[in-house]
């Protein structure tokens, strides 16, 4: 596939951190979408966790101002409006009647609205320029949308479109699992792979031999991707189970994937989301079955290695390391 080349225009609404929930509903209400928010409020734990970021970002102080920004398609015959909307002029006029609304609840600032030249800006797509085919140890690994460059033939190539899930492997902490498991698959083994993403796991795991894996995604997303990505590489729906749910705390999902029952797990998740997995993931693994955990940040490496030492049942047998990054290899032994 191709990178679109469209060209969008980005309007900004100066508004107050307190209104920009708000002025972002009532834009969304009119028909915009890919509304963003800019402002310096810090990262809420919970945020931190869906951006996959473990240390904050040092930001200014927060002043209390939020942009609240849209884009508009645009081409030869100018910018395409939403449905409703007639031109620039009657948009300016029913953003403005919005944020009169809003002003009975919150205090939504200057309320002024700035717009930028048209670019040729994608924001949906821009981050497919970057991602270029590349090689963990053999594996090539490489854009659905490019060719094999010659350097890298001949080799185990994987093909990867992540859509909107995360997983395109040039993350560290998916380099480090990927590693791992070259030294632990083979033609028998079954495979769990927590927190699935693109599939990017699930589909190197049976490229490099597994005869069966499940993979299990919180996000609906990954569940799309997966799906594209096994049949990207050619895999056929027998050799793989891809399911929404947390095995944290849903019975039917720990039933479903069932117990005793694999070789080797794989979970790259942030570390407070692994050290509530591994009492959960422990009893799904065979005596001597391997999980590979990673998305460490090396200042929770410690935490994530007492909570296996507090559980009876898991040896540490190899941590290792990429960037600020560590992965922690462990064994059921009972
Ligand atoms: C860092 S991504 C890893 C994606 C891919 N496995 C990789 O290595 O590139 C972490 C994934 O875990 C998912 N996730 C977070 N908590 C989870 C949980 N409790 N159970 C299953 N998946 C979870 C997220 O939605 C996200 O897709």
């Amino acid at each position: 596939m191709p990178v679109s080349k469209m060209k969008w225009k980005k309007y900004t609404i100066k508004t107050t951190t307190a209104a920009e929930d708000l002025v972002s509903g009532m834009l969304m209400d009119l028909g915009m979408e890919g509304v963003q928010i800019e402002d310096n409020i810090q990262l809420s734990e919970s945020d931190t966790k869906a951006m996959f970021v473990d240390i904050l970002p040092e930001l200014p102080p927060d002043e209390g101002i939020g942009m609240v920004s849209f884009y508009l398609e645009s081409d030869n015959e100018g910018v395409h409006f939403p449905e409703g909307i007639k031109d620039e002029e009657d948009m300016r006029i029913k953003i403005a009647q919005g944020l009169k609304e809003l002003e009975d609840f919150v205090d939504v600032g200057e309320g002024t609205i700035t717009s930028d030249e048209t670019e040729d800006k994608d924001w949906i797509n821009n981050w497919k320029q970057y991602f270029k085919p590349f090689m963990v140890n053999d594996i090539v690994i490489k854009p659905t949308w490019e060719e094999v460059p010659d350097d890298m033939v001949g080799r185990m190539v994987v093909d990867i479109d992540p859509g909107t899930a995360f997983g395109t492997g040039s993350h560290e902490t998916t380099q480090l699992v990927i590693k791992q498991m070259e030294k632990y698959i083979n033609n028998e083994t079954e495979l769990l792979d927590v927190g699935t993403g693109s599939g990017i796991l699930s589909v190197i795991g049976l490229m490099l031999g597994a005869k069966h894996v499940i993979g299990t995604d919180l996000d609906p997303n990954a569940i799309i991707a997966t799906d594209e990505n096994m049949e990207a590489n050619g895999i056929s729906k027998e050799r793989y189970e891809v399911i929404e749910g947390n095995i944290i705390d849903d019975p039917a999902i720990k039933n479903h994937i069932g117990f005793e029952k694999y070789d080797v797990v794989t979970a790259n998740i942030l570390a407070d989301i692994i050290i509530p997995l591994l009492p959960e993931i422990l009893p799904h693994m065979k005596i001597n079955g391997i999980l590979i955990t990673s998305g460490i940040i090396n200042m929770k490496e410690q935490a994530v290695k007492d909570a296996f030492r507090s559980l009876d049942g898991f040896e540490i047998v190899e941590t290792t390391y990429q960037g600020e990054w560590v992965s922690v290899t462990a064994k059921r032994v009972k």
